[in-house]
C-alpha cells in the first residue's frame, strides 16, 4: 500500500502544471464551487453501448484517444457519460479485464455468488466489463488530483464508495479508472419516489457516508449527482472525492468546540455583546473592522453547504455531509430540485434563514463566533415548519381559509421528524451517519429488505 501511495505521490509531483483550481473564491478562503445541480452539463448522459453516439461526443472521444497515447490499447471508449466542473467521464470497455485481479468488481462477485459453477466459467469469459474513465481537467492542481486519488485508495475496501481501479498519467493529463456503476438519473425519479423508496435511498447513502466518516474523511460534495443510485438494486455508490479532505486539515480553534460555559463567556464579552448592551442596535459590530477576514474551507456545491461551512467554521467535521444528505431528503419530500438555488454564500444563508428563522441563524452564527444580521423585513423570527414547506411545495395548501387543513401523511411525518435531525443548524447536535442508520425511520428499510431476502430464499428452493 505504501508503495502504491508513493507511486501516486510521485505521479502527482511529476505533473508539471501550475494552474490553480478551476474556480477560486476570495483569496482569504478556500472556495471550490462544484457544478450547479441545475446545469445540464452536470446531467448524466444515458449510455448503452448500442446507442448511437452524438457526432460531437465521437469527436471528443477521438481527440481524447489521440492525446492520451495508448489508452485505446487498454480501453474501448464507448460514450461520454458525465461532464462536471473538474472532469469529463467516459464509459469504456476494459479490454484487459482478464489480465488482472478484479477484487473491486462487486457486481461480478455478486453474480458469481448466485450463478451455477458451470456458468461461472462460461459466461464470464465472454462478458464485457465496463469502467468509467474520469479525465481530470489539466486545470486541476496536481495536489488536488493527488488528494482525490489518495482518498479513493484509502476507501478501496468500501463497497458503497466507487473504488479506484487504477490511474494513469500522460504528460499533463491524468485519468482515474473506476468501475462503471449502472444508475438512474436523479431527475428521472425524484418527483415520484415513495417514502418507502426514499428510506432505501437514504439508507444506502448513510451506509456510504458511515464508511467514509469512519475514516475521518469529509466528502464535502454530497449531492444527487455524486451518489449514483440504482433503484432496482436499492444500492448506490458515492463518487467524486475531488473536494474531499481529511478531518483536521488546517484546523484552527473555533468557538463551536469550546466548552459551553467558555463559549457563553466569550460571547458575553465580545464587542458585539457590549454594543448590544449599550443599545447600539444598528452598530452591533465594528463597521470598520481592521482584523483580517477569516479563512475557512467552503468547498462544495451551492445549495448543499451546511450552515457552519457558510459561516466559515474553522473546525469543520464529517457532519457537514449529513446536512447535505438532509438537503437531498428535503428535495425528495418537496419534489423540488434543486431546492436551494443561491447565487453566493450570503444568499445561501438567507435561504436557510427563510426556513429556520432569524433567531436560529443568529444562534448558529454566534456558535462559530460570527454575527448574523439582516434588515430584510420579510424574514420571520422563527421561520416556517418543514411540514408547511413540504405542503406548499407539493401544492397541498388551500387558498380558502375555511377548507379543512391538509396534512402530511403518516409516512411523510416520520420522514420530517428524521429530516429535523439532519437539518440541524448546530453541528454538535446533528445526527451522525451511524446514528441515522439506527434511527426508526431508516430501520424500517431493514424490515423491507428482510422481506426481499425471504423472496430470494424461496426462489432458491
Ligand atoms: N463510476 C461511475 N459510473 C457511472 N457513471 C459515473 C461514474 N463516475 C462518474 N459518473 C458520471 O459522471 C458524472 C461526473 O462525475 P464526477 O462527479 O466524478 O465529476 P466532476 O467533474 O467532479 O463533477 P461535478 O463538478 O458535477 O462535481 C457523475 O455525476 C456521473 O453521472
Amino acid at each position: 500500500m505504501a508503495k502504491a501511495r508513493a507511486s501516486l505521490q510521485r505521479q502527482a509531483e511529476e505533473l508539471d502544471i501550475h494552474n490553480d483550481d478551476v474556480k477560486g473564491g476570495d483569496p482569504e478562503d478556500t472556495l471550490d464551487e462544484s457544478a450547479d445541480p441545475l446545469e445540464e452539463s452536470g446531467r448524466t448522459i444515458d449510455t448503452s453501448e448500442d446507442e448511437e453516439v452524438d457526432d460531437m461526443v465521437a469527436e471528443d472521444i477521438e481527440r481524447f484517444e489521440n492525446s492520451f497515447v495508448g489508452i485505446n490499447k487498454r480501453y474501448r471508449l464507448i460514450n461520454r457519460i458525465g461532464e462536471g466542473t473538474f472532469s469529463t467521464v467516459y464509459k469504456a470497455e476494459d479490454l484487459e479485464y482478464y489480465k488482472y485481479n478484479n477484487r473491486w468488481d462487486v457486481e461480478e462477485r455478486e453474480r458469481r455468488k448466485w450463478s451455477s459453477p458451470a456458468s461461472k466459467t462460461k459466461r464470464s469469459a465472454r462478458k464485457p466489463h465496463y469502467v468509467a474513465i474520469k479525465k481530470i481537467y489539466v486545470t486541476s492542481s496536481p495536489i488536488r488530483i493527488f488528494n482525490e486519488l489518495e482518498l479513493l485508495f484509502d476507501l478501496k475496501n468500501s463497497d458503497s464508495v466507487c473504488p479506484l481501479i487504477t490511474a494513469f498519467r500522460h504528460q499533463d493529463q491524468v485519468v482515474a479508472v473506476l468501475p462503471y456503476f449502472q444508475h438512474q438519473d436523479f431527475r428521472d425519479y425524484y418527483k415520484d419516489m415513495k417514502v418507502s423508496e426514499m428510506r432505501l435511498y437514504m439508507k444506502s447513502l448513510f451506509t456510504a457516508l458511515r464508511e467514509v466518516h469512519k475514516k475521518k474523511i469529509l466528502h464535502r460534495d454530497v449531492k444527487p449527482t455524486n451518489f449514483l443510485y440504482n433503484k432496482w438494486q436499492t444500492r448506490g455508490v458515492l463518487v467524486d472525492f475531488g473536494l474531499a479532505e481529511r478531518e483536521g486539515t488546517e484546523w484552527h480553534q473555533c468557538n463551536c468546540t469550546l466548552p459551553p460555559d467558555e463559549r457563553r463567556y466569550r460571547i458575553a464579552h465580545s464587542v458585539y455583546a457590549q454594543n448590544q448592551q449599550a443599545g447600539h442596535q444598528t452598530t452591533s459590530y465594528p463597521k470598520n473592522d481592521s482584523r483580517g477576514s477569516r479563512r475557512a474551507n467552503r468547498a462544495g456545491t451551492r445549495g448543499f453547504r451546511a450552515p457552519e461551512v457558510l459561516l466559515k467554521c474553522t473546525q469543520q467535521t464529517t457532519i457537514i455531509d449529513m446536512w447535505s444528505a438532509g438537503v437531498i431528503l428535503l428535495t425528495l419530500l418537496t419534489r423540488r430540485f434543486p431546492f436551494f438555488h443561491s447565487a453566493d454564500d450570503i444568499d445561501a444563508l438567507l435561504e436557510i434563514t427563510t426556513i429556520f428563522g432569524r433567531k436560529k441563524m443568529k444562534e448558529a452564527a454566534l456558535l462559530h463566533g460570527q454575527v448574523f444580521e439582516t434588515n430584510i423585513p420579510s424574514y420571520s423570527e422563527h421561520g416556517h415548519s418543514l411540514e408547511k414547506i413540504i405542503l406548499w411545495c407539493t401544492g397541498r395548501t388551500d387558498s380558502d381559509k375555511n377548507a379543512p387543513k391538509k396534512e402530511l401523511d403518516e409516512e411523510e411525518k416520520e420522514a420530517v421528524a428524521f429530516l429535523h435531525k439532519l437539518l440541524e443548524c448546530d453541528p454538535a447536535r446533528r445526527i451522525t451517519a451511524d446514528e441515522a442508520l439506527r434511527h426508526p425511520f431508516i430501520m424500517k428499510a431493514y424490515e423491507d429488505s428482510e422481506g426481499d431476502d425471504d423472496m430470494v430464499d424461496l426462489n432458491e428452493v
